[in-house]
């Protein structure tokens, strides 16, 4: 069964129809990516599947359940979480203390009245298991606002696992990255890989190709093609549209 399943979303601004009647299937484990051209609607897709945006028509169901009407802060607490979501990085704070009060706020829910000692003791361990899973181990002490912008990125992903979600949803984590910073992401996705379902979507296509599972593109709000990165790289239509020369 579908981990994240749409059928039909869509969204418009006025007379603009953003997202058109949008059916995605992505399972357990896939990384699914989505490309299109600027404007395609890939951000809006993205806000609608997290709750940040309601959608006009359409449905959305996660893990078995229809979400459609839920507010953005119960799809994450149900494991649907956007990264940059968690926007509250602390400055003055440290990666870890960053980390462990991002599990801490994904768990108040359920344990806020009580055994807070061993709430705080499990939000470490996650924690620390998201640092060793980004690759910021070394940097655990350091305080967040000496993160480099490469690095604040990592610590806004490890922040997002440390919240332990079941669906990542990645709206461009490579953007403004250097080459190395790039490959360390795409890198680092490759290890996140199969142990979360992940929606990805990026501009930078050789990260694109290299990782996801499937990928769909859309264009003008609608997904004219979903298949594995080799029928996309050799589909005439979204070579006609999209990829042009750009991968071969
Ligand atoms: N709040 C809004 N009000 C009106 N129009 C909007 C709004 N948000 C987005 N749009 C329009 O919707 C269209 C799709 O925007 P969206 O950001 O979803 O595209 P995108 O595929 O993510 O683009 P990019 O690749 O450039 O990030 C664009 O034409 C944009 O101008």
């Amino acid at each position: 069964m579908a981990m994240l399943r749409t059928e039909a979303l869509s969204k418009h601004y006025g007379a603009l129809l953003v997202t058109d009647a949008v059916s995605l299937d992505i399972n357990q484990g896939e990384l699914h990516a989505i490309i299109g051209p600027n404007g395609a609607g890939k951000t809006t897709l993205i806000n609608q599947l997290s709750g940040e945006l309601a959608s006009d028509r359409g449905r959305v169901w996660f893990d078995g359940q229809d979400v459609t009407a839920l507010p953005i802060q119960e799809r994450a607490r149900r494991g649907l979480l956007r990264s940059y979501q968690i926007t509250s990085i602390f400055e003055e704070f440290s990666v870890l203390e960053n980390a462990t009060l991002s599990a801490l706020g994904a768990r108040e829910h359920a344990m806020r009245f009580w055994q807070p000692m061993l709430a705080n003791a499990r939000a470490r361990r996650d924690a620390e298991e998201a640092l060793e899973a980004t690759g910021l181990v070394q940097r655990a002490d350091v305080a967040a606002g000496d993160l480099g912008y490469g690095e604040r990125r990592q610590l806004e992903l490890a922040m997002s696992l440390a919240a332990k979600p079941k669906f990542l949803l990645l709206d461009e984590p490579m953007a403004g990255m250097s080459v190395q910073e790039s490959a360390a992401v795409t890198a680092l996705l490759q290890r996140l890989k199969r142990r979360y379902a992940i929606l990805l979507v990026e501009h930078d296509m050789d990260a694109v190709f290299a990782l996801a599972d499937r990928i769909s593109v859309l264009v003008y709000g609608k997904v004219i093609f979903t298949g594995t990165p080799e029928e996309v790289r050799n589909h005439p239509e979204v070579r006609a549209v999209y990829l042009g020369d750009e991968v071969h």
